[in-house]
């Protein structure tokens, strides 16, 4: 999570699933092992046990209410409070990113974008008053092919071919052009256009004959906060929900083609990510030389 005020922090959480059916067919085996002190320790054949330490971890028994109150209740006490703040799902395709974001949205089983819409709206509900207004709005993108659409506007003849233009204004930062930003006022209504941008992410994707785990995909919500009675709750923040393509190595998986195009790609973003992020924790513990780069 990295919110961009002033104190920048990068915190990084992993969970592991569960092994698949097929995996437990196939003769795997669990070779991750999760502490309570927030380790895990990797097992291999024929080699030492590599522990990894990170600020939060979900063992394979975790639930979506336990991912949710440690990693989105932060989130939304962040932007209640005027901050941006960021939260990436990355891992190799098939490592459960969708089912930690977004899941089966309407079952008591759904991920963190859901629960943080319904949390948002509880807490809205609870400040709201005659003097104290929220205008909250949604947009919803992927990023195929280093290609930016809007997924809340179905994919036809009049898409440009090279997508939205990424812009950046002074005072609001880093933009996509010409972004859906749908008005939302209640958290059905959330669910509604995650629906509306799966059935289009979904429908494009057949038709390019791709899947959609080689693309990123990021859901926005900004929300506006104005009080009469207290200017200290004037404030403009924005959530970034991103579920990253797979991160797998196109040299591992034997791709060629488009594939291969698609792999390279997301390896170039995801590279020019990791970059990003390490340059954020770095300014995070005080490093001057990255302040002076700036
Ligand atoms: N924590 C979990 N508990 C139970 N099942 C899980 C868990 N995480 C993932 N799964 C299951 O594992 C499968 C793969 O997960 P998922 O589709 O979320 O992976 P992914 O990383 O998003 O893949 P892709 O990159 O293809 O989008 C799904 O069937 C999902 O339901």
């Amino acid at each position: 999570m990295a919110d961009d005020v002033g104190t920048t922090t990068v915190q990084v959480a992993v969970r592991v699933r569960p092994l698949s059916e097929k995996e437990i067919k196939e003769g795997g085996v669990e070779c991750v092992e999760v502490a309570k002190d927030n380790t895990v320790t990797l097992h291999q054949e024929n080699q030492p046990p590599n522990v990894f330490a990170f600020d939060n971890v979900f063992g394979k028994d975790s639930t979506q209410p336990e991912v949710f109150e440690m990693l989105g209740n932060p989130l939304l006490d962040k932007a209640f409070e005027g901050y941006n703040a960021t939260i990436f799902a990355y891992g190799q395709t098939g490592s459960g990113k969708t089912h930690t974001m977004m899941a089966d949205r309407k079952s008591d089983d759904r991920g963190l974008v859901p629960r943080i819409s319904d949390n948002l709206f509880q807490r809205v509900s609870k400040l709201s008053s005659e003097t104290r207004k929220f205008l909250i709005c949604c947009s919803f993108l992927e990023i195929y092919n280093e290609i930016v659409y809007d997924l809340l506007v179905p994919r036809g003849k009049n898409t440009p071919k090279t997508g939205l233009e990424i812009r950046e204004g002074k005072g609001i930062g880093v933009y996509v052009k010409d972004l859906q930003e749908i008005v939302v006022d209640s958290s059905e209504k959330v669910l509604k256009l995650i629906d509306q941008g799966f059935e289009h992410r979904a429908t494009a994707a057949t038709q390019m004959n791709a899947t959609s785990s080689r693309s990123h995909c990021l859901f926005i919500i900004k929300m506006h906060q104005k009080d009469e009675q207290n200017a200290g709750n004037n404030n403009f923040s924005k959530m970034n929900l991103v579920d990253l393509a797979g991160s797998e190595r196109a040299s591992r998986t034997g791709a060629q083609g488009d594939t291969l195009k698609e792999g390279a790609n997301i390896n170039k973003s995801l590279s020019a990510l990791g970059n990003v992020i390490n340059a954020l924790s770095t300014m995070a513990s005080g490093s001057k030389k990255v302040r002076e780069n700036r």
